[in-house]
């Protein structure tokens, strides 16, 4: 795997507990600088100076996001800050001091309604205020730093913090029958397999340098799609293998489980660029999943 240089600078990631976050404390070694609420807090911009001020990082990662999807319809200043506004002052912060800021966007800032897997330069149409945010915030932050990476990933999960795979996992211990949205497409994506495609990004710029054309968008999720109905029985498949019992899991549309936000029906990302320009796919989405709930279901983490 690759590793980031020991004898450099630090890299401040943000996110405080958020998965991505936790994951880039677990695999990208001693120099990353995490930080969190109430130290470095969207809602207090002022805490962003003087965070940086205090780490002098020689590279960002911007892993802080609002991402409760449904609770943003109703707390879209809220959203804003934390999606647009705090990582705009991120990326003007990183401007002065010359420095990359990876940045973290979402599969939702599409539509999901082209039918195929979208590409970088496909148009955005978001369906909610979450997604909406997050565009306003790509834009904002690749105006703000012309050293600026956006990574749209996808249906994040980890062995901690909130995810869909721990959510049907706790739901499959209390009910006979979970009924899950089988007709919304997408990509299930590894925290850990994100923070390793960012470790090695970040040490390709290091090793190499920065490269005008690094900056800009890129999509980066598991390898191959399912439904949430696919990613809940295959996440309950591997607890069932540790002793759990296989609740029924019933596919059923998404009008049938109504949400304050509209989800994209298929929003698969093509991750050919992430490929082409740093060699980097992420493993498939089942090997992956598999790994985690092993993990999960191990009996520290239980
Ligand atoms: N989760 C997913 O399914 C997906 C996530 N993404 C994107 O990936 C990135 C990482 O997501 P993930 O790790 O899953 O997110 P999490 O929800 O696990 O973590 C987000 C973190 O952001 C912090 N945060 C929220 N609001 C603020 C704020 N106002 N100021 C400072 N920190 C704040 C939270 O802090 P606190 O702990 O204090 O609440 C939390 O720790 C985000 O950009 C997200 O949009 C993209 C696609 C899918
Ligand atoms: C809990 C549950 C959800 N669902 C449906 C609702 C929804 O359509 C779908 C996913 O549910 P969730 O609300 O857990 O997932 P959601 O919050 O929509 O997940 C999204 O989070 C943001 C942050 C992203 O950026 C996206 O990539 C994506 O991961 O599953 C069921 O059908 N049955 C259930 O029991």
């Amino acid at each position: 795997m690759t590793s980031l240089a020991s004898n450099a600078g630090p890299i401040l990631v943000t996110g405080g507990a958020g998965q991505l976050a936790t994951s880039m404390v677990r695999l990208g070694g001693p120099r990353i600088h995490l930080v969190g609420r109430p130290a470095f807090d969207f809602d207090q911009p002022q805490t962003l100076a003087a965070s940086f001020a205090a780490i002098q990082p020689v590279a960002v990662v911007n892993a802080a996001a609002w991402t409760a999807v449904d609770a943003a319809e109703a707390n879209v200043e809220g959203a804003t800050r934390a999606n647009r506004d705090g990582p705009e002052i991120l990326a003007t912060l990183c401007a002065q001091a010359g420095i990359p800021l990876i940045h973290v966007s979402t599969d939702y800032v599409f539509d999901g309604d082209k039918g195929a897997p979208y590409i970088e330069t496909d148009p955005t149409s978001p369906t909610g205020v979450y997604g909406r945010t997050k565009v306003d915030g790509e834009q904002a932050v690749l105006a703000a730093n012309p050293r600026t990476i956006v990574l749209r990933t996808s249906w994040v999960y980890s062995a901690t913090g909130k995810n869909f795979v721990r959510t049907m996992i706790n739901a499959g211990e209390k009910n006979p029958v979970l009924r899950v949205v089988g007709d919304q497409f997408g990509g299930p994506t590894a925290a850990d397999d994100l923070a390793r495609a960012i470790v090695a990004i970040l040490e390709r710029i290091e090793s190499g340098g920065w490269q005008d054309d690094y900056a800009g968008i890129y999509h980066a999720a598991g390898t191959g799609e399912t439904t949430w109905h696919g990613l809940a029985v295959a996440a309950l498949e591997v607890a069932a293998r540790h002793g759990r019992t296989m609740p029924e899991v019933v596919a059923i549309k998404t009008a049938d489980w109504p949400t304050p936000a509209r989800r994209p029906m298929d929003s698969r990302l093509d991750c050919g660029k992430l490929e082409r320009v740093f060699g980097i796919r992420l493993p498939p989405w089942r090997e992956s999943l598999t790994n985690t709930v092993d993990e999960l279901m191990a009996p520290s983490s239980l």
